[in-house]
């Protein structure tokens, strides 16, 4: 059944940048400052956070601990967000859960990190001992060893992902916090010309890593009217999951963990996929926003490109996709990513989207991915429904 007790009552988010020279702590200070000022809230309000564990500081322990020290909070509850790209929707339902115990009254989800100016990051587990040795060297090897094993299953027409980042990057041309190299116009030639990286994927179906934080606040919908605050939206279906299939040691890396969770959440919002005003899928690769078209219900399994290519997936169309331009084309912030898409949901749905608003935003679908394990397609599925 949907609550609609909790709501995110802020969004705010730095421009992307590549190779920023700033920290983490620094992009965080413009996020909270930017919150404050956007909202007009007393920083005294403030008593949860929610930080998102950052590449740029992931050899730091007390990264999160560090954190209330550098944005001068004193939380009573303090949430530190691992499940990578899945942490930005995570921490607002873990928010809500903590609001709903009683553990904190108003909690900021923070992301912030800066990969391209500081990389501290060594993921071990299996993936030094058997995937790197190979050569599998990263995600974008995974995918494209992903996106072979769904073209041996079900066949894949590359002008379908071709689609997906040129409508994407049609989207980024009116966001100003795109990365500014992204902020020009992209054709499908260009798509089907774009290096081949991870055969059969290309430079154009990833992102890239940049520098980047955003915020949110969260609180109980009694507590936003108390302090005066105008805009909200209701989070009013959340489902997650971490390690699917994982029992199984042959398991079909096609199958993921959006198929278990997905038609749940929507379920548990009171909708069908054609009742969603808007996509904001996370989008580290086109493949896995196609999959994700399939895996809500959109269209049927393996059925991903003719859905793609008959859909109007602009903002102005019939499901309008990453709004924002999505990672792939407003840049990858680290593991501040999950929250991109979010902030596009919620600047959408407070009717702030400027020239590439959507008509009608009353409901939006964000997911998260997060963690890209040995031998699986990725460690952490999320699914989050907004409604106004
Ligand atoms: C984190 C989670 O929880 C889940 C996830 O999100 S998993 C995904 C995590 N993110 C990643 O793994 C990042 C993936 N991307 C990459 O590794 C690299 O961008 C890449 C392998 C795609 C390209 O790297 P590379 O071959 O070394 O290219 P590089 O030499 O850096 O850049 C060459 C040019 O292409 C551009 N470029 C690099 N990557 C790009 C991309 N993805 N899209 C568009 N342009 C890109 C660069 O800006 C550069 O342009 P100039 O020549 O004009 O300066």
């Amino acid at each position: 059944m949907k609550k609609r007790d909790m709501v995110i009552a802020g969004y705010a988010e730095t421009p992307v940048g590549f190779k920023t020279g700033r920290s983490a702590y620094d992009l965080a200070g413009e996020a909270l400052d930017q919150l404050l000022e956007r909202t007009g809230l007393d920083k005294r309000e403030i008593d949860g956070l929610s930080v998102t564990t950052a590449l740029s500081e992931a050899q730091n322990p007390f990264f999160a601990v560090y954190m209330t020290e550098a944005l001068g909070l004193t939380p009573t509850w303090l949430n530190y967000g691992g499940i990578g790209g899945c942490s930005a929707t995570g921490g607002v339902a873990r928010a809500m859960s903590a609001i709903r115990d009683g553990m904190c009254t108003l909690a900021v989800v923070m992301s912030a990190d800066a990969p391209s100016s500081d990389w501290r990051s060594n993921y071990g587990a299996y993936r030094g001992e058997f995937q790197d040795p190979p050569g599998v060297q990263g995600p974008p090897a995974s995918f494209g060893l992903l996106m072979s094993r769904y073209i041996h299953q079900y066949g894949l027409d590359p002008r379908a992902l071709g689609k997906i980042a040129v409508t994407q990057r049609a989207h980024a041309l009116h966001n100003p916090n795109a990365l500014k190299k992204f902020q020009k116009p992209l054709s499908m030639e260009e798509y089907m010309e774009s290096r081949v990286i991870a055969d059969p994927l290309r430079m154009l179906d990833s992102v890239m890593f940049c520098d980047g934080a955003n915020a949110f606040i969260v609180t109980s919908e009694a507590n936003a009217k108390r302090l005066g605050l105008k805009n909200m939206v209701y989070p009013v279906a959340y489902g997650e999951v971490t390690n699917f299939n994982g029992a199984d040691p042959l398991a079909d890396i096609t199958e993921t963990g959006f198929g278990k969770i997905g038609p749940e959440v929507l379920r548990r919002a009171e909708l069908a996929p054609k009742d969603v005003r808007m996509f904001q899928p996370y989008d580290d690769f086109t493949i896995a926003v196609m999959m994700q078209f399939e895996a809500f219900g959109f269209c049927e399994r393996g059925q991903g490109s003719a859905y793609t290519l008959r859909t109007d997936l602009s903002f102005e169309g019939e499901l309008p996709l990453n709004t924002g331009g999505g990672q792939i084309s407003a840049g990858q912030p680290g593991l501040a990513s999950g929250g991109l898409n979010l902030a596009e949901a919620v600047r959408q749905m407070f009717g702030e989207g400027g020239t590439r608003q959507v008509k009608d935003a009353r409901n939006a679908l964000v997911t998260g991915i997060g963690v890209i394990p040995y031998g699986r397609n990725w460690g952490t599925s999320s699914a989050m429904v907004l409604e106004a």
